[in-house]
C-alpha cells in the first residue's frame, strides 16, 4: 500500500480505505473535465483469444498484422522486434515453460491462466512480494479467494478505440478505482496504456469513480452484472433511486406484453442470424412497435432494439431511415450519461450518416 501511495504522491491522488468498499482513490486537487487523472501501463497483460476474437495478436501491442511466432515456444506472437524486445524479460521465463507443454495441453491454457502466470513471473522477477492489491490483494487472495476471482475483480479488458476487446491487463493503481453507475471519470485505452479522464469538474477531496459495466442498462441489469462479476451491491444514488422505480415498473407491467416482446426479440435475433436483412428489419420494427406500447420512451430496451435496427438499416444502406433511428437513440444516451461526450460521438455518427446520404443523393443524380 505504501508503495502505491508513494507512486501517487506527485499525481494529486491519495488512497483511503473504507469498510464497505475497501480501498478508494481520492483527488487532492481539482480536476477539469477531460483532464487525465492517471495513466498507467499494465503490470502484466495478455491478448484475448476466444470464439469472438479467434485471431492471433501481438503479445505486446495487440496488433494483428505482420505477426511472427516466437521461434522457441511457437505459442506467442509478435508484430515487430521492438515488441518482442519489450516483452522479452517476462517471456523468456514463460517461454521455457511453454516449450515443455504438449500441443493438446496448450489448448487448455486460457488467457486468464497466462495472465496469472505472467503476474507470478513479474512479481518473482522484481521480488515485489509486497505489491499490495488491498481488499482483493494477491496476499489476501491466497488466503480468502481463488486466483480467478482476483482476476475477475481487478483485471481490465483492454479495448481499441471502437471498444473492441483486444486483451486483458492488470493495472495496480487503476484497479483501486471503485465503481459508480453515475461515474465522474472514464477509463479509456491508448494502445496498452490505460487512461482515466475526468468527465466533469472533480473537486479536491472527491472519490474518483468509473463505471465497470455498460451504464445504459436498467438498475436490475446493472446490479446483476456487478454482483456476478465483482461480488458487490452498488449503492450509488442512481441505484438507490431507480431500484424502487424499477421494482414498481416490473410489478405493473402487463406480463403478456413482456412475453410477447421477448418472443419478438428472440424471433428477431433468429432472423438476424439469417442473411436476409430486410426480413430482420421487418421483425425488429415489429418489436419496436410492441416496446413503444410497453416501455418508457427513454427505455434502454427500446434503445437496444433501435440500435439493432440502425445496424441492419446501415447494412441495407438505407441511410435515411438509419439516420432517423440514430437520432432516436441520442436523448436516451443523454439521459444515461448526462454528459456531452456521448452526445458528441453520436453527433459525429450523425454527421457520417448525413454525409453518406449526401453522397448517395449525388450519385443518384450522376447516374
Ligand atoms: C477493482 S477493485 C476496486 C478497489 C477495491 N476497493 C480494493 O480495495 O482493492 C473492485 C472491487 O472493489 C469493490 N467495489 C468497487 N466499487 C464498489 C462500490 N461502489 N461499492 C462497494 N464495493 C465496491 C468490490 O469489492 C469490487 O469487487
Amino acid at each position: 500500500m505504501d508503495e502505491l501511495q508513494n507512486a501517487l504522491n506527485n499525481k494529486s491522488l491519495t488512497i483511503s480505505t473504507f469498510p464497505e468498499k475497501g480501498r478508494c482513490l481520492f483527488t487532492t486537487r481539482d480536476f477539469s473535465p477531460g483532464e487525465v487523472i492517471i495513466s498507467e501501463s499494465p503490470y502484466v497483460s495478455v491478448p484475448n483469444k476466444n470464439k469472438e476474437s479467434p485471431e492471433s495478436k501481438c503479445e505486446w501491442c495487440f496488433s494483428s498484422t505482420n505477426l511472427k511466432k516466437c521461434s522457441a515456444c511457437h505459442v506467442v506472437w509478435y508484430c515487430s522486434s521492438i515488441c518482442q524486445k519489450s516483452d522479452w524479460k517476462l517471456h523468456c521465463v514463460e517461454c521455457q515453460a511453454l516449450k515443455k507443454v504438449d500441443k493438446e495441453r496448450l489448448k487448455s491454457i486460457t488467457p486468464s491462466i497466462r495472465l496469472m502466470v505472467r503476474l507470478c513471473i513479474r512479481r518473482k522477477l522484481e521480488n515485489q512480494k509486497n505489491l499490495d492489491y488491498g481488499g482483493c490483494g494477491a496476499e489476501q487472495l491466497r488466503m480468502h479467494f481463488s486466483a480467478f476471482m482476483f482476476l475477475a475483480c481487478n483485471a481490465h479488458t483492454i479495448c481499441d478505440s471502437e471498444l473492441r476487446p483486444l486483451g486483458t491487463g492488470l493495472y495496480p493503481v487503476i484497479s483501486i478505482i471503485n465503481h459508480s453507475c453515475l461515474p465522474n471519470s472514464v477509463l479509456v485505452f491508448e494502445g496498452r496504456l490505460a487512461v482515466v479522464r475526468a468527465m466533469q469538474h472533480i473537486p479536491k477531496g472527491t472519490e474518483v469513480l468509473i463505471s465497470y459495466i455498460e451504464i445504459a442498462g436498467s438498475t436490475i441489469t446493472r446490479q446483476k452484472a456487478l454482483k456476478e462479476q465483482y461480488f458487490f451491491t452498488c449503492t450509488c444514488s442512481r441505484c438507490i433511486k431507480l431500484k424502487v422505480i424499477d421494482a414498481r415498473i416490473t410489478n405493473v407491467m402487463d406480463f403478456s406484453f413482456v412475453t410477447l416482446s421477448k418472443w419478438g426479440d428472440e424471433k428477431g435475433r433468429g432472423i438476424l442470424k439469417s442473411s436476409d436483412k430486410t426480413e430482420a428489419s421487418v421483425a425488429y420494427k415489429m418489436i419496436e412497435e410492441l416496446q413503444m406500447k410497453l416501455y418508457h420512451p427513454f427505455s434502454v430496451n427500446l434503445m437496444r432494439t433501435r440500435e439493432t435496427l440502425l445496424k441492419i438499416l446501415m447494412e441495407l444502406q438505407d441511410w435515411k431511415e438509419a439516420l432517423s433511428y440514430c437520432r432516436l437513440t441520442i436523448p436516451i444516451y443523454e439521459s444515461c450519461w448526462e454528459t456531452e461526450a456521448a452526445v458528441k460521438s453520436l453527433t459525429k455518427a450523425l454527421d457520417i450518416l448525413e454525409s453518406l446520404m449526401e453522397q448517395r443523393h449525388h450519385s443518384c443524380w450522376n447516374f
